[in-house]
């Protein structure tokens, strides 16, 4: 019997946060909900009694930084874990497996995994609207299983996803966010920032060394005056859409 499930997640533009919500909805009637970007301290702890639901976007083939340093502020004591990571329709490379052994160095037990697929966020054409209808079927139909398997629990093993250790280096994405005319220096930008690239004072500037373009900041505007501009964004977007349109399913990965 599970006494608290929490779903803890990075969600810069709130795809992971659905996922998951759909995978706890498929599960039980109520959650607590631990949003990393958000939050910063304190973190919870969850006991061996208690259910984790924990998502990660896929960032360049691995989890963010800010969501793994801030993940690791968690702790499980054999916590049962399900983990979702969240990937725009390229791939999601070796960050289910990251955010798997990061959690089971929290004291977690991962005991199911998700990659699902969203609406590309930098490039939103890609999987557009995404988890759309048939996502959500598989998502709950994936959170019926994990939840004849809690019933089940203790097992031995773990499930077996896809991911190579060591994992692959974090290519740096040189596509950055700006603001156009319309920012009123409101400063929600600012606020949601997970690495400080935007300086209150100066919120139109954004420290390029700093942003690791996640995007919070283009979901927090309430002028919609951040986004991806200029040449390099068009083409890059042209050979992105051309290259990873054609549509992908989710994998799931049960004990
Ligand atoms: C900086 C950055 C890097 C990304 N890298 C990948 C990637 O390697 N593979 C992929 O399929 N999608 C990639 N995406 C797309 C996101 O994984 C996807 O849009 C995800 O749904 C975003 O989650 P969120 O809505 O919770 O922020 C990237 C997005 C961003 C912002």
């Amino acid at each position: 019997m599970i006494k608290n499930t929490w779903c803890i997640y990075f969600s810069p533009s709130g795809t992971t946060k659905k996922t998951v919500n759909q995978i706890a909805a498929g599960i039980q009637k109520e959650w607590q909900e631990c949003d990393l970007l958000a939050q910063r301290e304190p973190m919870p702890e969850l006991g061996p009694d208690d259910l984790l639901i924990a998502g990660a976007p896929v960032f360049a083939g691995r989890i963010p930084s800010p969501c793994a340093e801030r993940l690791r502020g968690v702790r499980g004591d054999k916590t049962p874990a399900i983990i979702a990571a969240v990937y725009g329709n390229r791939d999601y490379d070796d960050a289910l497996l990251e955010l798997q052994e990061l959690l089971e160095g929290q004291g977690f037990r991962v005991i199911a995994a998700a990659a699902a697929i969203a609406q590309h966020s930098i490039f939103p054409d890609v999987a557009a609207g995404r988890p759309d209808e048939e996502d959500l079927r598989q998502l709950q139909n994936f959170a019926g299983k994990c939840a004849k398997l809690l019933e089940s629990l203790p097992q031995p093993g773990r499930p077996s996803v896809k991911g190579h250790a060591p994992y692959r280096a974090p290519a740096p994405v040189p596509l950055k966010p700006s603001a156009d005319r319309s920012c009123t220096r409101c400063g929600a930008c600012a606020k949601i920032c997970p690495t400080g690239a935007i300086d209150p004072r100066y919120p139109q500037e954004t420290d390029k060394e700093r942003c690791i373009s996640c995007t919070a900041c283009i979901a927090a505007c309430p002028q919609h005056a951040r986004a991806f501009r200029g040449p390099a964004y068009k083409i890059a977007k042209a050979g992105f859409v051309k290259k990873f349109s054609a549509r992908k399913e989710p994998e799931f990965f049960l004990l």
